[in-house]
């Protein structure tokens, strides 16, 4: 059965109530409206109306309708705290709603009900839908969430303002891949310090992030990417730090889920030259403005794109001088080395050439033959993992994925 609803926060006609709504919601128009009631009907799966009810919200009451047919609430009815809870609410449901037009489908957090006196009423979720992870990438957004919440607390921004003084000086990320490219004529490398990673499991038992670190220079990487995050990577800050005190010279890639600002100037006090965007997680405001922070902090933005809509949407964006383009879907683990191809193809190719970036190829990437095809498609760096991190020799690893000794 059914059930009719017709609540509404702020005036609103049927008509833009109908373009703003939800497919599986039907509204009607009533053919007869009456004074004192709105001139459209919407239907809801009487579901949907229990699980409204069982979260106790008001349904009519705080809710004045118009003679056109729109309905208020009447304010006066919200206390203030409950109002500036929803107004934080709606401030969240926004900035999901611009996230969701940029065609991000990670969210930042699980999904919460509408605060208690909250009237809008094309937002009734079935009982948990949504509060379970749709994927990998989002757990661990959701995790990191919370992990941040709670790191920010014990170092807030004015800490680490006063620790960056303090900081080393950050190295060129960026010349370091280019340096590289024309003495070797082959893509620089970004070597990876990675542990375990959740599709496929512990990579390296005898883990010292120090000492590959160290293999890996001396077998000619042109930078490195430190995995930090620790609960889904068995990577930390202090691999991060321990590798930059040991002297290793070459720039750091500090590998994160970067949600918010404050990690930009965490990785930056770690030691960190450089630090991951990725476009799957964070809109284009975000990254416009992370850019800028990093660009204040003398770090490098490497963003992180998988798919073509994240391309020209990165394109787009003012500032961004290095491109990862990641084979590897986050969400599903499938790993595809053409996807760098498929991304470099036609205009899209030109536009990058035209504006000067860099490409590096990312993930999957395990013999002579990948490096080649990713540099035929016109990468000039590349991301490597999984094929380096697992060899005896990492050193050795790198002269036999290159099919050549590039350390000199
Ligand atoms: O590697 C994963 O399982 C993974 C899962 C969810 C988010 C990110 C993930 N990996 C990050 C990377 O893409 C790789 O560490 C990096 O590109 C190197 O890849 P590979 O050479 O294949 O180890």
């Amino acid at each position: 059965m059914d059930s009719v609803i017709p609540l509404r926060t702020t005036t609103a006609t049927a008509a833009t109530v109908a373009t703003t709504v939800r497919p599986r919601f039907s509204i009607q128009p009533l053919s007869n409206p009456r004074p004192n009631k709105p001139a459209f009907s919407l239907s809801v799966p009487s579901s949907i109306f229990m699980s409204h009810r069982a979260r106790n919200l008001p349904q009519c009451s705080p809710v004045r309708a118009q003679q056109d047919g729109s309905a208020v609430a009447s304010e006066s009815t919200i206390p203030e705290g409950d109002a500036l809870k929803i107004k934080e609410w709606e401030a969240e449901r926004f900035k999901d709603e611009i996230a969701t037009s940029e065609g991000i489908r990670i969210r930042r957090r699980p999904p919460s009900g509408p605060p208690l006196h909250y009237v809008g009423p094309f937002e009734f979720r079935l009982q948990n839908e949504g509060n379970t992870p749709r994927n990998i990438l989002e757990e661990i957004v959701w995790n990191k969430d919370k992990e941040v919440a709670q790191m920010k607390e014990k170092r807030p921004l004015i800490v680490l303002n006063k620790l960056l003084s303090s900081a080393p000086p950050t190295r060129d990320f960026l010349g370091a891949l280019k340096e590289s490219y024309s003495r070797t004529e082959l893509p620089a490398l970004i070597a990876e310090v990675k542990k375990a990673s959740p599709s496929r499991g512990v990579l390296r038992e005898d883990f010292n992030p120090v000492e590959i670190a160290k293999a890996y220079e001396r077998g000619g990487a042109a930078c490195l990417s430190v995995l930090t995050d620790k609960k889904y990577f068995q990577g930390s800050f202090e691999n991060l730090e321990a590798i930059r005190n040991a002297g290793v010279e070459c720039p750091l890639l500090c590998k994160e889920f970067v949600i918010e600002a404050w990690q930009l100037y965490y990785a930056r006090v770690k030691g960190a030259d450089a630090v991951l965007l990725i476009a799957a997680i964070l809109p284009d405001l975000d990254i416009k403005y992370m850019i800028k922070i990093c660009k204040l902090l003398g770090l490098t933005a490497l963003v992180e794109v998988h798919d073509e809509r994240e391309m020209d949407r990165v394109l787009g964006i003012d500032g961004v001088e290095l491109i990862g383009i990641n084979n590897r879907d986050l969400g599903t683990f499938k790993v595809d080395i053409s996807n760098t191809k498929k991304l470099l193809e036609g205009e899209r190719g030109e536009r990058i050439r035209e504006k000067g970036i860099i490409v590096v190829g990312e993930s999957g990437l395990f013999t002579p033959a990948d490096i080649a095809y990713v540099q035929e498609a016109g990468v000039k760096a590349v991301l490597v993992g999984e094929s380096l991190v697992k060899q005896p020799d990492p050193t050795k690893g790198i002269s036999e994925l290159f099919g050549k000794d590039i350390s000199c």
